[in-house]
């Protein structure tokens, strides 16, 4: 299993390239189901989850190429046959996006067997609710062995009102909603820009969808769908990440290549804690003295356009180099605090109590082995490496490679000493 080794101390400077947003790639990959036509995606993350969803979409049929060389994040879709609409436990248990093939595979094959998710590190992962707006549409759906298995003749366009903000949700039931009969409304959607990043796929496709990126998106549905070619937008949590590995550190970073215009809570709250930003249009500029200069700051965790929960164990990070006390709400997920304790280990000073975190800072960090739990956390892990004493050794980062493009390589090009146990290429 893959280790990451950091020695902390170096301020890191120079400029970061941010890649393709892995949360809109995993629906706008799912949407291919929707037509028989090529699909093409630009700007595609070379991380694990689009390699899971490359072999998931293949085990239904699919033809899946994935770029190399110049076009290595360029992703080209066909599926024209999809002989076997099913999503595998073995590939839904490493992916809960995974539940994104249902409403497109119901919509176009009338037919659907998804294993059930069940929950992860970071808490339960139902679906309930996107089984309940395709049940609302007409399909029935049925359970067996873990799986749940969904039929339809014709999916009905009807009014929807989720009863929470799902994000998956929220694209699942508007990617079922495109090619079904009549006009579908969606209330209480999500409105994060991986949600507007698939409608516009979707549309380019040939959809008639209005009001995506608001509560309220209507489809109009039509009886196919064609092929397209599109870019996704890039990775607003790995831009924020990276906000933070230059706020932390003292360094001065330009992060570019990002949508500034997705990062406002994760901007308003770095600001309120000292740090300066020079934002561009596609790039920010961050600069600080890193600890002694940071102030606390509370976050809650809220859907978008608020503070978001991706972002959650990374500010946690650095809230303990802040001066002060930082009191961390999440909302969203119940069991999204695993990476306190490895902080503790490291020197933190956090306590827990149900759904809120409270950071007494500043503490030196002291290197140690520590062990990332889920994707998030990980990073989190790799922030505070970052300005230890010494070196640690964080282990299971296969929870990193989900999500982060070349991470280790990225923070190396700016100054961290930061290497893959094992990785000839990167040994100092
Ligand atoms: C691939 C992807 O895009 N993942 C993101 C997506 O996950 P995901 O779409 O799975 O998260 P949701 O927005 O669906 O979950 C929000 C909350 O709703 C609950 N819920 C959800 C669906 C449902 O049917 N029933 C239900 O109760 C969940 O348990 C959770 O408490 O949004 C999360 C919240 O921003 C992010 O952390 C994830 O990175
Ligand atoms: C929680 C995440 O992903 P997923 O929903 O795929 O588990 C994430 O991207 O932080």
């Amino acid at each position: 299993m893959d280790k990451f080794v950091v020695r902390g101390g170096n301020p890191l400077l120079g400029t970061i390239k941010i890649s393709g947003a892995k949360n809109s790639a995993l629906p706008c990959m799912a949407a291919a189901i929707l037509t028989a036509d090529e699909v093409i995606l630009e700007n595609i993350p070379q991380v694990r989850d689009i390699e899971t969803e490359r072999k998931l979409l293949e085990s239904m049929g699919a033809e899946v190429e994935l770029g190399y060389g110049r076009a290595q994040h360029r992703t080209s879709i066909k599926c024209a046959i999809l002989s076997d609409p099913v999503a595998k436990y073995e590939i839904v248990k490493t992916m809960r996006a995974s539940s994104l093939v249902l409403g497109p595979l119901l919509a176009r094959t009338g037919i659907a067997r998804v294993a059930m998710p069940g929950g992860c590190a970071i808490g339960g992962r139902p679906i309930d609710l996107h089984i309940k707006a395709l049940e609302q549409m007409g399909a029935v759906v049925t359970y067996d062995h873990g799986y749940l298995e969904a039929k339809t003749d014709r999916l009905k366009g009807t009014h929807i009102v989720f009863d929470k903000i799902t994000v998956t949700g929220t694209e699942d039931i508007l990617m079922a909603a495109t090619l079904a009969e009549g006009e579908t409304i969606l209330e209480n959607c999500a409105r994060e820009p991986e949600v507007t990043d698939l409608a516009a796929l979707l549309i380019a496709m040939g959809a008639k969808i209005e009001g995506a990126g608001t509560s309220t998106i209507k489809v109009q549905g039509v009886s196919s769908l064609h092929g397209a070619r599109y870019r996704i937008n890039p990775d607003r949590i790995e831009a924020g990440t990276f906000l933070i590995a230059g706020a932390i550190t003292g360094g001065d970073l330009i992060v570019d290549c990002c949508d500034p215009s997705h990062l406002g809570s994760i901007i308003g709250k770095l600001e309120q804690a000292g740090v300066r930003l020079d934002v561009g249009t596609d790039n920010i500029r961050v600069r600080s003295e890193g600890g002694g200069t940071l102030k606390a700051v509370d976050i809650s965790t809220e859907e978008y356009p608020g503070f978001p929960t991706d972002m959650q164990a990374q500010y946690m990070a650095l809230a303990t180099q802040a001066e002060g006390m930082s009191i961390v709400t999440e909302n969203i997920f119940e069991n999204r605090f695993m990476h306190v304790n490895e902080l503790i280990r490291m020197g933190a000073n956090i306590t827990v109590s149900g759904r809120t975190a409270t950071v007494r800072g500043r503490t030196p960090l002291q290197s140690a082995a520590v062990m990332c739990s889920d994707l998030r956390a990980s990073a989190a892990l790799v922030l505070a490496a970052l300005v230890a004493d010494g070196e640690s050794i964080l282990d299971r980062v296969y929870h990193m490679d989900r999500g982060y493009e070349r991470m280790e390589e990225k923070l190396r090009g700016v100054g961290a000493q930061i290497r893959r146990m094992g990785d000839v290429f990167g040994k100092k």
